[in-house]
């Protein structure tokens, strides 16, 4: 991000416990240096089974905007890569940037995008829930999609449509129908390193995946994402820009990538 590193972002409400979490050895996000990853012909494709029917809702959680899922079967599930067994898809989010200039967590080779995709995942296997999978190491895998301006994403659009809606903190809308898939680049090639939430609780217990190649969106839905707000109805308007977290070091960690 262009904002380098100030205190005052340290202490924000959002990143408040940005400097609490002491001791952290595998913190997210980080800047991929493309040169110093390393091709592991290990690794295999990933392979995605979402079920649209799953798609629950979208909401603004005052972080970012939300879709859940219906997490309470093996229906919209991740296999393969870098995983050992299946992983079941809990929620997908966003951040972003005041301007196109800035808005993206991770970075590659210090190019920075204006929006990053998280679609997150627990691990069923050893995790009775999400919520405690969170605090289990590896209990989740996080596949991050970089968003570049371009084309208008019409698959995104129906997200796009919904936002007025939830365009205050706690606010909800029903969200039928949605298939998560569209939003995948269909270039299977992706980075994997082992790292943390990028939000409270920024437990260090996240598998990232993150697609090499970036999807395309339009000026008009990057700009609908920044007409959200953090705040809730009558508080003093705070619009929602700017929700991504600071670089973090990457300590003695090594990404993998799955294309040599
Ligand atoms: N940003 S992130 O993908 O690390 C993330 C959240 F923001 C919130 C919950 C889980 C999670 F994984
Ligand atoms: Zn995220």
């Amino acid at each position: 991000a262009c904002s380098s590193f100030r205190l005052r972002d340290a202490l924000h409400p959002l990143w408040q416990s940005e400097l609490s979490v002491s001791g952290g050895t595998r913190q997210s996000p980080i800047n991929i240096q493309w040169r110093d990853s390393v091709y592991d012909p290990h690794l295999k494709p990933l392979k995605i089974h979402y079920d649209p029917a799953t798609c629950l809702y979208i909401w603004n959680n005052g972080y970012s905007f939300q879709v859940e899922f219906d997490d309470s079967a093996d229906k919209s599930v991740i296999m393969g890569g870098p995983l050992e067994n299946h992983y079941r898809l809990k929620q997908f989010h966003f951040h972003w940037g005041a301007i196109n200039e800035w808005g993206s967590e991770h970075m590659v080779d210090s190019k920075v995008f204006p929006a990053e995709l998280h679609l997150v995942h627990w691990n069923p296997v050893t995790s009775t829930s999400f919520e405690e999978a969170i605090m289990e190491n590896n209990g989740l895998v996080v596949i991050g999609v970089f968003l570049k301006l371009g084309a208008h994403h019409a698959g995104l659009q129906k997200l796009v449509d919904a936002l007025p809606a939830v365009k205050h903190k706690d606010t909800i809308v029903e969200f039928d129908v949605f298939d998560p898939s569209c939003l995948m680049p269909s270039c299977p090639d992706y980075w994997t390193y082992d790292g943390s939430l990028t939000t409270p609780p920024l437990t260090e217990s996240v598998t990232w995946i993150i697609k090499k190649t970036p999807i395309e969106v339009d000026q008009n839905q990057l700009e609908a994402f920044r007409m959200l707000l953090f705040t809730s109805a009558g508080e003093e308007e705070k619009r929602m820009v700017d929700n991504f977290r600071p670089l973090q070091p990457l300590m003695n960690r090594t990404v993998r990538s799955s294309f040599p």
